[in-house]
């Protein structure tokens, strides 16, 4: 799906925290949403789900048209978000919160037009050995990747993942971040890793602040400089000897000789 960011922003409890962001996420690709804690990641996410209305500005997607005009129904099929917390209490089984991701396509009846939707998911996010758990008793990196699991059996056309590593060990991390990377389906993951982001996004958008302080290739954005201003922290950048990617190495500031 193409999208737009056309000088979105909101504000929340009387400040902007969103400002104005211009971006284009490239489509069928990772995307990776990167700022230091409180820049307005997850509020940008929901201004981008349609969930939360811009005061001004506005997401377009496709042809132009302004994601929060798009019928519900269409939006809840078409734009999965995963949120960053997920309530642990609920009495289902994880086939029936994957199942949930399907409730866009539900006909009246409540039936479902392609059944295995749900088994494919729990399939590509390797969740479906624990098809038949309770959710409740699931350890958090057994729920993220659920509820990666969910989001994927909504077959959505623009994937939306707030810290989708999070809880994950590092074999999880990277074959969940090389799995959506080559799913084809336009992506944008906010994410605090910014070793991860430069293994894996195409494009990287950097928030600072509720304002966009740099986008583009992550070996173009992830200078020394930028992760100086952004994040007050102190980087080598070095050449990963596999991939020619960026390898951030970061250091402590020299102290006082
Ligand atoms: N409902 C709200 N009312 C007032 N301020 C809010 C509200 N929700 C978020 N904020 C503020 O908006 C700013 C951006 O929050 P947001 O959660 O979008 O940041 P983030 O980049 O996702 O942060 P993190 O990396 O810590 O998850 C923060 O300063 C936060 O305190």
């Amino acid at each position: 799906m193409d999208l737009t960011l056309d000088g979105v922003g909101t504000r929340l409890g009387g400040r902007w925290v969103v400002d104005g962001i211009d971006a284009t996420p490239p489509a069928g690709h990772l995307t990776g949403l990167l700022g230091p804690n409180g820049a307005g990641k997850t509020t940008l996410l929901r201004l981008i789900a349609g969930l939360l209305p811009p005061e001004k500005g506005g997401v377009l997607v496709e042809d132009g048209t302004p994601v929060h005009h798009l019928p519900r129904k269409g939006r809840a099929q078409r734009i999965a978000l995963l949120e960053q917390e997920s309530t642990s209490t609920v009495p289902l089984t994880v086939r029936e919160v994957v199942s949930l991701g399907r409730i866009p396509y539900r006909s009246l009846w409540g039936t479902d037009p392609d059944e295995a939707a749900v088994d494919r998911a729990l399939v590509s996010a390797r969740a479906d050995h624990l098809a038949e758990r309770a959710w409740s008793s699931l350890s958090g990196g057994e729920r993220q990747r659920v509820q990666i699991a969910r989001a994927l059996a909504q077959e959505p056309e623009l994937l939306l993942l707030d810290e989708p590593t999070n809880h994950l060990d590092v074999s999880a991390q990277l074959s969940l971040l090389a799995f959506v990377r080559d799913l084809g389906t336009t992506t944008v993951a906010a994410l605090h890793d910014l070793n991860l982001a430069a293994a894996f996004c195409e494009h990287v958008l950097v928030l600072s602040d509720g304002h966009l302080a740099a986008a583009g290739h992550p070996a173009d954005v992830l200078r020394p400089d930028l992760l100086r201003e952004v994040y007050g922290v102190e980087a080598d950048i070095l050449v990963h000897p596999r991939t020619g990617r960026p390898v951030i190495a970061f250091h402590e500031p020299a102290g006082p000789s």
